[in-house]
């Protein structure tokens, strides 16, 4: 994916995110989510929720894609969404916001319904790897 001045496809990493929800396993819920991401080196990663009869064993959309990232070769995410079964903007949980930091940091762009955000902002005074730093 192409990414000018800082500014990424913002419709293509929708449509990345909106093609994973189409394949979310949520028939428990009814709620399915996709989420896409930007990576340093220009590649996308996606996942959609995957839920399960057990109900508190259901993965969120952000899940699968922390798990492609690493998966298909690890790097930074840039800029992040995720959307709902109408294909609209929607905000990550808080556990999901914990995940994306871990890989994101406070610079992340996240496209939500208010607007971009950094995570710094939907996720201030984050617990991060460098509190682990001796
Ligand atoms: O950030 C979020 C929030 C919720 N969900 C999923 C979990 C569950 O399957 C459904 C309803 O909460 O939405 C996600 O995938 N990501
Ligand atoms: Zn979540």
């Amino acid at each position: 994916m192409t990414t000018t001045a800082g500014s990424p496809d913002w419709e293509a990493l929708r449509t990345a995110a909106r093609d994973a929800m189409s394949r979310a396993y949520a028939p428990y819920s009814g709620f399915p989510v996709g989420a896409a991401a930007l990576v340093d080196d220009g590649r996308v990663v996606a996942g959609c929720n995957v839920e399960n009869a057990s109900y508190g064993l259901g993965l969120c959309a952000e899940c699968g894609l922390v798990s492609q990232l690493q998966a298909t070769g690890g790097g930074r995410l840039t800029h992040f969404i995720c959307v709902d079964g109408r294909g609209e903007p929607l905000v990550p949980c808080g556990r999901c916001r914990q995940l994306l930091y871990e890989f994101g940091g406070p610079e992340l762009v996240l496209e939500t319904p208010a607007g971009l955000l950094t995570l710094a902002e939907m996720l201030p005074q984050a617990f991060g790897p460098d509190h682990l730093a001796k």
